[in-house]
């Protein structure tokens, strides 16, 4: 199985901190990871360090048991075994669908050439499509010619860097199941760069998120979710509500009720409980199993569901719940929250 192994990577562009400080990755083969991260946090680099476009200062990469860069060791571009899926632009514009295809398949022989070339086109679902233009394409058509591109010489592993970015929202969702799709089939093993969440949770089936020049947390999308490292890191994947609380034997105490602990550092008594919108719901005021009362102060309705504000009595600040539908709530009315699922527990100081 293909496998990326990143090792205690460090890369700086200058005498300042780092970009990456020590980073450490591995994705299983087959996997398609995504590494998700603020503006500026050094997706790119990280990309370009793994495509061997950029020396890390020190460190090691490899993909497949094969060391590409590292101690003594910089393997050129060409010679990683690496497709890379860039941003936007991807395509040769002057060249057919078919020779942008063919690009990496020199080593091939016409006929070779030709019947992979074929395979691609059937592989992203666009058979038929060689001769024409890269012009002649719709945005989504054109993201899948350029992954057919990355695939044809067989990659061990194939770099996406923001592919859906310059696609309108409503076909991104649409391109990207068709990306992972083919990826999936093809069973390269994928990195995915992105700073948009619902892009890394919902495509992805790893999530490292980045963070000072390191990852600060890589699992899949439901263990990032729902047992998120720290707070920061869950409120830059989703909404998230934080209520002082106290723990004990697994479970926490805290002025929204009690809620079982799913992790908690050891020792660790009196912390920040961090639940979702979604695991709070609304109930009568006086209703059994309410573990709390407060006042709604605000509601934003979206469609598919609406955000509760909810000043709660004996907390500083309000919280907000997750409501599926229309909220059937006004600012002003009092209600009761109850609980549900697991939280996790944080020190104060996070
Ligand atoms: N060639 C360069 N020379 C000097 N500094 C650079 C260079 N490339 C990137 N940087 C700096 O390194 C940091 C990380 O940049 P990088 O492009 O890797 O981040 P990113 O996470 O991909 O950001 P974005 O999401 O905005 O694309 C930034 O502070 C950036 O200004």
């Amino acid at each position: 199985m293909n496998e990326l192994d990143v090792r205690r990577v460090v890369k700086a562009y200058g005498p300042g901190a780092p970009v990456l400080d020590g980073l450490d990755l591995s994705v299983p083969g087959g996997a398609l990871a995504a590494v998700l991260g603020p503006s500026g946090c050094g997706k790119t680099t990280l990309l370009r360090v793994i495509a061997g476009f950029l020396k890390a200062d020190s460190g090691s990469v490899s993909v497949a048991g094969r060391l590409l860069g590292g101690p003594g060791v910089h393997l050129p571009p060409e010679r990683r075994r690496i497709g890379i899926v860039p941003q936007e632009g991807a395509l040769f514009p002057h060249l057919t669908v078919a020779r942008n295809i063919a690009f990496g398949l020199r080593d091939l022989g016409r006929a070779d050439r030709r019947a992979r070339v074929g395979e691609m086109l059937d592989l992203v679902g666009l058979p038929g499509h060689g001769e024409r233009m890269p012009h002649e394409l719709s945005g989504g058509q054109q993201q899948r010619v350029a992954l057919a591109r990355a695939l044809a010489p067989r990659p061990h592993l194939v770099l996406l860097d923001e592919p859906f970015s310059a696609l309108d929202s409503g076909l991104r969702g649409a391109v990207r199941a068709e990306v992972r799709a083919v990826l999936r089939e093809s069973g390269a093993t994928g990195l995915l760069v992105t700073h948009d969440q619902q892009e890394a949770l919902s495509t992805a089936d790893l999530v490292a998120v980045l963070r000072a020049g390191r990852v600060v947390q890589c699992g899949t999308p439901e263990a990032l979710y729902h047992r998120p490292a720290d707070p920061w890191l869950a409120s830059f994947v989703g909404d998230a509500v934080l209520v002082p609380g106290t723990a004990e034997k697994g479970t926490a105490t805290t002025a929204l009720g009690r809620v079982p602990l799913a992790s908690a550092p050891d020792g660790l008594r009196d912390g920040l409980v961090l639940l979702r919108p979604e695991q709070l719901r609304l109930a009568e005021p006086d209703a059994a199993g309410a573990g709390a009362s407060g006042v709604v102060t605000d509601v934003r309705f979206f469609g598919h569901d609406a955000m509760v504000t909810v000043a709660v009595d004996g907390l500083d600040r309000p919280v907000d719940v997750r409501t599926p539908g229309p909220p059937g709530q006004v600012p002003g009315r009092r209600v009761g929250i109850r609980l549900t699922g697991e939280a996790t527990l944080h020190p104060h100081t996070a």
